[in-house]
This record gives C-alpha cells, structure tokens and sequence, in this order.
C-alpha cells in the first residue's frame, strides 16, 4: 500500500492489484489489504483506532484480535490521520441529494428551521466518504486500435481484466457487498466515463445448487458451485451517467453484488456510507 499526501492534505491510496484505483478516504478508513476498519474517534487529536470485527467480537483484549502485522498497520493509520469529509462534498452533492430525497422544496424566503433540522440529520448519517478513481485501460499493442468497456458478464472476474496484455493498466472494483458494518444505505456519485454497474445477486445460503457463474472468481465466498446454471433474472446491469448518482438499500445493499469493470475512460465516484457505531471497539 502506497501512501502520498498531495499538498491538498489528502491521502491517496492505492488498491492491491489488479485492481488499480487509487482511493481517498475520509472520516473512517477501510484497510483493503488486512479487512479492518480504522476510524477516527477523536477529531481534535487525530486518534485513529481499528474497528473490531465481527467474528472477534468475543475478544476484549488488542493481543488477541490483531496479529503483529495488522498491530503495525493499526499504528501507521495512526500515525496518518483520516481526514474529515470535506465540507464541499457534503453541501454540493450530500445536501441537495437529501433535500430532494425528502421533497423539501425551497421557498424564496429559504429552508425553514424544520426543513434544515431534517436536511442535516440526513447529511449527519454519512459519516464515511471515499473517492474511487478508475484509470482508462490502455493498450501499447500496435494491433489492437481501439478497447472495449468490458459490459456485464457472468464470466468477468480479476482475471479478465488483466490477461488479455501486462500494459493493460485500467481500474475496476470487483464484485463485492459493502461490508455491512458501513451501514444500511449508500449513495454513489459517478462522473467521467458511463461505466456499467453490474449486479448479481448472492447465493442463497440455504441452496447449494445454486450457481450464478459456475466460475471461480476466487473472492472467497464459495459461489462458484458445480452446477453451472445461470439464472438470468439474478443478473442487472444499470449504466449511471456522468453527474449522476445510485443509492444502494435494501435488498441491493445486502443481497445483491456489484462490480465497475474496467473501461477506456477515466471515471470517479463519490461514494458516502454510515459506520455502525455498535461496532466499534475502542483499543
Ligand atoms: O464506483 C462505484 O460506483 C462503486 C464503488 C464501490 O462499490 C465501493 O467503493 O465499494
Ligand atoms: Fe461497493
């Protein structure tokens, strides 16, 4: 993991390849390469502590939920302050977005104080921010003139997006669900390149039969069964704009999965989420 801070004070991080974006995180801080979460507590001092994971819930002690080398990564976040979210991301995109979303219309005279009371709940519960920036694909080969977005597919995975050349240097996000510890809603914010956001809905747990890929994209979560019948209706692909945003709730936030594929624009997102605060552990 690279760490830069830009003379704006932002810290730049870069995923573990091959997925290739550079990230900024503001208000709490996932750890890509160890799964913790590290927040800040303390605004005022800068403290930054990992947030405890579910399966370690019974332990009470540091020593017994992080290993040595999750300890050191613990210290070096502390070390580098996660920064608030800038107060622009949230009057331009998070407050107009929870206006509209409540049907608050704006009179001459301004908000009333009730209206603005609502409006800055609704701002307060995204206390997490993070920039996602996916590089164009590019290619030196002199045969291949021009690359294709990679659209859906049931067989896209880590490996598609990187064996076709090595001066392949594009960014994706791989299928995934938010770990559900930032919360029950999110709302992204896209802009640059249309890319497709393609989802898929998550095995059943009670039904092993039940296969959406029958390949194995290795993310861990045993979906890949033997049986290898698609079933197209578990499948949906949306294309958000550029300036444009998609909120993922309910079932799309914990059943559904979803993936940005590498494309041959530069695109970023702006995406917002909650912490939990019930699980957050304090070393
Ligand atoms: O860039 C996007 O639209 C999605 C970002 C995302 O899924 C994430 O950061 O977890
Ligand atoms: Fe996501």
């Amino acid at each position: 993991m690279n760490h830069c801070r830009s003379s704006s004070e932002i810290l730049w991080e870069s995923t573990p390849p091959p997925q290739n974006r550079p990230v900024a995180q503001f208000g709490f801080r996932y750890d890509y390469e160890r799964d913790i979460v590290v927040v800040s507590v303390d605004d005022e001092e800068n403290l930054t502590v990992p947030m405890q994971k579910d399966n370690e819930k019974e332990s009470t002690t540091t020593d017994t939920y992080f290993d040595a080398s999750a300890k050191e990564a613990a210290a070096a976040a502390a070390a580098a302050a996660v920064p608030k979210i800038p107060e622009l991301f949230k009057r331009l995109l998070l407050r107009p977005y929870c206006i509209q979303l409540a049907g608050i219309v704006i009179q001459d005279d301004g908000i009333n104080d009730d209206d603005e009371d609502e409006i800055k709940t609704s701002v307060g519960i995204f206390t997490q921010c993070i920039v996602n920036v996916y590089r164009p694909t590019t290619t030196t080969t002199t045969t291949t003139t021009t690359t294709s977005p990679k659209e859906i597919s049931r067989d896209y995975n880590d490996e598609t997006a990187t064996d076709s050349s090595n001066s392949i240097t594009g960014s994706h996000i791989p299928w995934h669900i938010d770990d559900h510890r930032f919360g029950p809603v999110i709302i992204v914010f896209t802009f640059g390149e249309t890319r497709p956001l393609n989802m898929r809905l998550k095995k059943h747990n009670n039904n092993d039969n039940y296969d959406y890929d029958g390949i194995d994209d290795d993310d861990g979560d045993d979906d890949d069964g033997d049986v290898g019948c698609c079933k197209k209706e578990s499948y949906f692909t949306a294309h958000p704009p550029h300036r444009s945003c998609y909120k993922l709730s309910g079932s799309a936030r914990t059943q559904w999965e979803h993936l940005i594929p590498t494309g041959t624009g530069w695109r970023v997102s702006i995406t917002f989420r909650s912490v939990l605060s019930d699980v957050v552990e304090c070393l």
